[in-house]
């Protein structure tokens, strides 16, 4: 189990991180997220022992993690970390990238793993390609196959499908957790998506003010979300007579105390976006058809709908 317990963390003098507390099981997905600049990159660095902390302890199993005054190599064996700036060898192929660390002298394992890490990054085809001409989204899956090539125990992803287009980033997703799960690796992956989070992470940590503010499931969250930077989180929201309104939850009807005057609809695919005025704030709601501006509609709120 991963275990960080009272980690404070500053680069200069300020404290990026403050009193940070949590654990991880074997094999959980841990997603950390927060706004830009709240610590998630800072938090993965020293998960991986890039600095020495100012406070605070973080140990894997027995093992203390420790940063560069107490070893002389950053980093341990079973711990990878996939940085938002993946160094790769630009002149090798992708399939010698992936196999760099691995053993020359098994070279039939080797030649499976590097196989079955190109399929769980979907780029088979691109086996014999030179990195140098790849296209930023195929560099970053390089850089995750490399790093589950000698299988850690822990991989830390830093915004792992950042650069990926949307044709392949579901798909990707999938196929990443889904090896990430079944080979047991602990993962802690730090994004600003919600689709990273959604449908893959056990837990979530909401990192603000240098703290944790919250750490549960996301299903929790996701229906009791105690601040509007933790709906914010998950998608368009309202704060009415000081209840945080999803605007799915808002319903259209005939008549009610809620009157709003339409300002604009936003076409979302399998529905509009609707942005109104409310006595001068802004709502949003979810609405099956496009509504005139400024037209005025009725809504209920139906917090059972989630
Ligand atoms: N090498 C550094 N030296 C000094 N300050 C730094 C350094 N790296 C980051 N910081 C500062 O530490 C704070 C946290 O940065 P960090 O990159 O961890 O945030 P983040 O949540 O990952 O942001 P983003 O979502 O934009 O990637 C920021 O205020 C940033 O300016």
């Amino acid at each position: 189990m991963l275990k960080v317990e009272n980690l404070t963390f500053s680069y200069i003098k300020t404290d990026v991180l403050k009193d940070v507390s949590f654990k991880a099981d074997i094999g959980e997905n841990l997603a950390i997220i927060g706004e830009s600049g709240s610590g998630k990159s800072t938090l993965l660095k020293l998960l991986y022992g890039e600095f020495d902390l100012n406070a605070g302890s973080i140990f894997w199993k027995e093992t203390e993690v420790q940063g560069p005054k107490f070893n002389l190599v950053v980093g341990y064996d079973f711990i990878k970390y996939v940085a938002q700036e993946f160094d790769l060898m630009p002149f090798i192929t992708v399939e010698e990238n992936i196999g760099k660390f691995l053993s020359r002298f098994y070279p039939e394992e080797k030649h499976r793993r590097t196989q079955e890490l190109l399929e769980v990054v979907e780029l088979t085809d691109f086996a014999k390609t030179k990195v140098k001409t790849l296209s930023g989204g195929q560099k970053q899956r390089v850089a995750l196959a490399r790093a589950l090539a000698k299988q850690p125990e822990i991989i830390l992803l830093d915004e792992p499908f950042s650069h990926i287009d949307n044709f392949k980033k579901q798909s990707l997703r999938r196929s990443v957790f889904k090896y990430l799960k079944n080979k047991k690796i602990t993962c802690i992956v730090a994004t600003h998506d919600k689709e990273d989070v959604l449908g893959f992470a056990d837990n979530m940590i909401v990192l603000n003010n240098h703290k944790i503010l919250v750490n549960d499931s996301p299903e929790n969250l996701f229906k009791n979300p105690k601040t509007p930077l933790i709906a914010s989180f998950f998608g368009e929201f309202n704060e009415i007579e000081g209840s945080i309104i999803y605007a799915h939850q808002l319903k259209v009807v005939e008549k009610s105390k809620l009157k709003v005057k339409v300002i604009q609809s936003y076409f979302r695919g399998n529905y509009y976006l609707i942005e109104a005025d409310l006595s001068g704030n802004k709502v949003f709601f979810e609405h099956h058809l496009k509504v005139e501006n400024g037209a005025s509609v009725f809504l209920s709120v139906e917090t059972n709908k989630l």
